[in-house]
């Protein structure tokens, strides 16, 4: 039996991930992570059944020394995860972390504290199946094409932009596309951020809206042709299975995994 911890279950994915790891053979959910006072236990919050008697706690040393989980699943907020993910490395809980907003100084960060503490840790800027399958294929069309824009399209409640999906994308086609500027040399907004964000050359352009979940197109130009590659994702049950997967893997490693392109 995997021991869990979840860090956000208040939340649009933790509720979702809350019933996803009840419901799991092999998985018994131990401890919920909060910052505030809300209640004893998950089943004394409205959100979820009255038999959900997991323990809340807002201390991570407490939670640790009394539920002993072996992984932390995070779906929090960017101003808390780096701090989850290091004091987990730090207790040797696994890190499963799908929250995104994470710096290139922080990744590389708790990559080093996870080689040092020799414990598992994902993090995943997006669990759902398809949208790691649109990610490798943008990579792969962008060793023929080397014109591409990200659209990304998310619910306007979404707290960090470009997405993480957005940059990992663009991080990973930067794997095989050499630096390159595009659109006219002497391209001038009229209105600041009209060509959206600059990775390497490439734009990410996010889009807000209520009705929105997650979504993103990879557009590809070229002489007389356009490529496009999309993923939609329509309710937060496409990422659970991810979860699970990434939960039943970390407790077998010992490293920090960037992506699931690279344990699917
Ligand atoms: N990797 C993936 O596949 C996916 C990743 N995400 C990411 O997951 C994260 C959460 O998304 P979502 O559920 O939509 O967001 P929500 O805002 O709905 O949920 C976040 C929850 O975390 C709580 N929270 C904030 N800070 C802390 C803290 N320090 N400790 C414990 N709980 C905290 C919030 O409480 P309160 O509101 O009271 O502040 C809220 O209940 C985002 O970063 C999002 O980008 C989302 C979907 C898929
Ligand atoms: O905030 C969200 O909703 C999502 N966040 C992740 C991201 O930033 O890419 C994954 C997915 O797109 C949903």
């Amino acid at each position: 039996m995997i021991k869990v911890a979840i860090a956000g279950a208040r939340g649009k994915m933790g509720i979702a991930a809350v019933h996803t790891v009840m419901k799991r053979n092999g998985l018994e959910l131990v401890a919920a992570l909060d910052y505030k006072e809300v209640g004893a236990t998950l089943g004394e919050l409205e959100l979820f059944p009255s038999d959900y008697q997991v323990p809340i706690f807002t201390s991570f040393e407490e939670l640790v020394a009394q539920t002993k989980p072996d992984v932390l699943i995070d779906l929090t907020s960017p101003q808390s995860v780096y701090e989850h993910t290091k004091q987990a490395l730090l207790h040797k809980v696994r890190p499963v972390i799908g929250t995104t907003g994470f710096t290139d100084e922080q990744l590389d960060e708790l990559t080093q504290l996870a080689q040092e503490q020799k414990v598992g840790c994902i993090i995943a800027p997006n669990f759902a199946l398809g949208a790691v399958l649109m990610m490798k294929f943008a990579k792969e069309a962008a060793k023929y094409f080397d014109d591409v824009e990200i659209i990304e399209m998310h619910h306007d409640k979404k707290l960090d932009a470009p997405s993480g999906t957005g940059v990992k994308t663009a991080q990973m086609i930067a794997e095989v596309r050499q630096v390159k500027v595009q659109g006219h040399p002497d391209e001038h907004e009229t209105i600041a951020g009209s060509r959206g964000g600059d990775f390497d050359g490439m734009r990410i352009h996010s889009v807000r809206l209520p009705g929105l979940v997650a979504h993103q197109q990879v557009l590809f130009g070229g002489e007389g042709q356009l490529l496009t590659i999309r993923h939609d994702s329509l309710n937060r049950e496409s990422f659970m299975n991810g979860i699970v997967f990434c939960v039943e893997t970390v407790v077998g490693i010992e490293h920090l995994v960037y992506g699931l392109e690279n344990i699917l």
